[in-house]
């Protein structure tokens, strides 16, 4: 039984629940408990408890805790990644990248404790000197969704204790153990009790708790736009500070100077790789007339070629979708796009394997536009709409015709088309000749317009959100 870890002490719970394998739903990857709404105040209070001597903590603490997580992940990133792959569904190659990615980032922070300074500035006032320096927030609330569970997390956990903050950490449901996993190796990383704890359970119990509480300084929240924008309205009443990133509707723009490899290879893993499930995933391609016909006959070929299967089989390709109602939703979604007039030219299936799964063929919605609800709205899964572009300033138009801005792309040889796209596309991420998806763990990450609320996560820029500044003026 896998417990809550609450004020530097394993919890326990009545409520209980199985954490089942999405390529094999007989496999149970174990039982983990769900917190009360009474065991999230007595995490929210212990945090709030050892947050003073925490924010006064040392550097080299800091730096000694962080870095041992990090290196931990890294050693065990093989095992992490395979119950990652077990309990998520991502195959197990994605799954072990995600845990080296997740250490990586925790020695990321570790550096940056070390790195992170004030300013010292002349008064415009005679004999005045300034200095203006960086605060820890006090309690951060961390809510994360079910795609990423290990390296969100680690992205979200590092910086607010690299920063000097406390953590209520309340991960998806429906992935418990690779946030217990994570939360086991930071409980025995020299953490004073109470800085850092583990709050598994639903949102509606968990993650609404800590909205509510006034303890809590700030959420970092990643996860659907609904889900945000409520917790959003709610936090702004309590003056909590909040970060938010949420859905994509990315494009890929394919112009007819692209080398035609390099843009299939972009499209087929931007667009399907992580099962589509990916904020950043290309779940539009927008392709230049000249060769439309040509790039979605052969997009259409290579991903009816694609091999669906348990993600921890070594010759699977695409794993399981991460549960029945998000498999709903994809199917729901080819079958509006079709209704509203687009052409399904491979996948968009249901289909069985060995073992009982979420098994669901990858599909190319062609001859779409970008009105149609499955062109607008996010999926979140493997299922792309081909749009046709008339020229590169047409392509460019349906790129930033969008709710959301997160992450976008060009495939093209021309650089004026690389550099203008650069400039002018609405997103907070942009990629030339590479996927939309997949991105480093030491520059920002976030996105413009629907996407993102808040300061960018992830790099430096990550300081942003977990700290306050102060203006001190000193008269010598
Ligand atoms: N941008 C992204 O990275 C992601 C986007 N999505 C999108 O969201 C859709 C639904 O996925 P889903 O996982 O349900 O996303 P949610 O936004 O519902 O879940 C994200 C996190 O918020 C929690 N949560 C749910 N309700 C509340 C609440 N009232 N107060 C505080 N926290 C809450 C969830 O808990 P619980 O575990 O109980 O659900 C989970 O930990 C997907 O189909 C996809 O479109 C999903 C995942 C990631
Ligand atoms: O594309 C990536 O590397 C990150 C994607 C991500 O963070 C997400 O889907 O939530």
């Amino acid at each position: 039984m896998h417990k809550n870890w609450i004020a530097g002490e394993w919890v326990g719970s009545s409520n209980v629940q199985k954490n089942l394998n999405p390529s094999n739903l007989n496999d149970v990857v174990g039982e983990y408990v769900r917190a009360s709404a009474e065991q999230v105040e007595t995490a929210i209070e212990a945090a709030q408890h050892a947050w003073p001597a925490w924010s006064l903590s040392t550097p080299q603490q800091r730096f000694d805790a962080l870095d041992a997580i990090g290196s931990e992940i890294l050693a065990r990133k093989n095992e992490l990644g395979e119950l990652l792959a077990r309990e998520e569904g991502k195959t197990l190659p994605e799954a072990i990248g995600e845990a080296a990615r997740a250490g990586q980032i925790f020695k990321f922070f570790a550096g940056e404790v070390l790195r992170t300074g004030g300013e010292s500035l002349p008064s415009v006032r005679p004999g005045l000197q300034v200095e203006i320096s960086r605060e820890p927030l006090g309690v951060v609330g961390i809510i994360t969704p079910w795609n990423f569970p290990v390296a969100i997390p680690a992205w979200k956990i590092a910086p607010a204790l690299a920063y000097g903050n406390c953590v209520v950490f309340k991960p998806a449901d429906l992935v418990p153990g690779s946030a217990w996993a994570l939360a086991e190796i930071i409980s025995r990383s020299g953490l004073p009790a109470g800085v850092f704890n583990l709050v598994m359970g639903r949102g509606s119990v968990v993650g609404a708790a800590m909205v509510e509480d006034p303890r809590i300084n700030a959420i970092t929240f990643t996860g659907s736009v609904g889900t945000g924008r409520n917790l959003l309205n709610q936090a702004a009443e309590r003056q909590k500070k909040v970060q938010l990133e949420l859905g994509g509707k990315n494009p890929l723009v394919v112009l007819n100077d692209a080398d035609m490899e390099t843009a299939l290879d972009v499209a087929i893993q931007g667009a399907f790789y992580s099962t589509g499930q990916r904020c950043t995933a290309s779940s539009r391609i927008i392709v230049e007339q000249g060769i439309y016909d040509s790039f979605t006959q052969e997009l259409a070929k290579r991903t009816a070629a694609l091999r669906v299967g348990d993600a921890l089989n070594p010759d699977t390709q695409i794993g399981p979708v991460a549960d029945e109602s998000q498999l709903e939703q994809d199917l729901d979604y080819v079958r509006v796009g079709q209704e509203e007039g687009a052409a399904l030219l491979c996948g968009g299936e249901r289909v069985e394997r060995d073992t009982p799964g979420y098994y669901f063929t990858p599909a190319v919605l062609a001859n779409a536009t970008n009105d149609m609800r499955s062109s607008r709205e996010e999926i979140f899964g493997p299922v792309a709409s081909v749009i046709k572009a008339d020229d590169y300033d047409h392509a460019l138009a349906l790129a930033n015709d969008t709710e959301f801005g997160l992450s976008s792309g060009i495939c093209t040889t021309s650089l004026k088309h690389a550099s203008h796209f650069k400039r002018h596309i609405q997103a907070g991420m942009v990629m030339v000749n590479v996927p939309t998806a997949g991105v480093d763990y030491h520059v920002p990450f976030g996105g413009r317009k629907g996407s993102s609320y808040g300061p960018r996560e992830q790099g430096r820029y990550a300081q942003e959100f977990f700290t306050i500044v102060k203006t001190a003026y000193t008269k010598a």
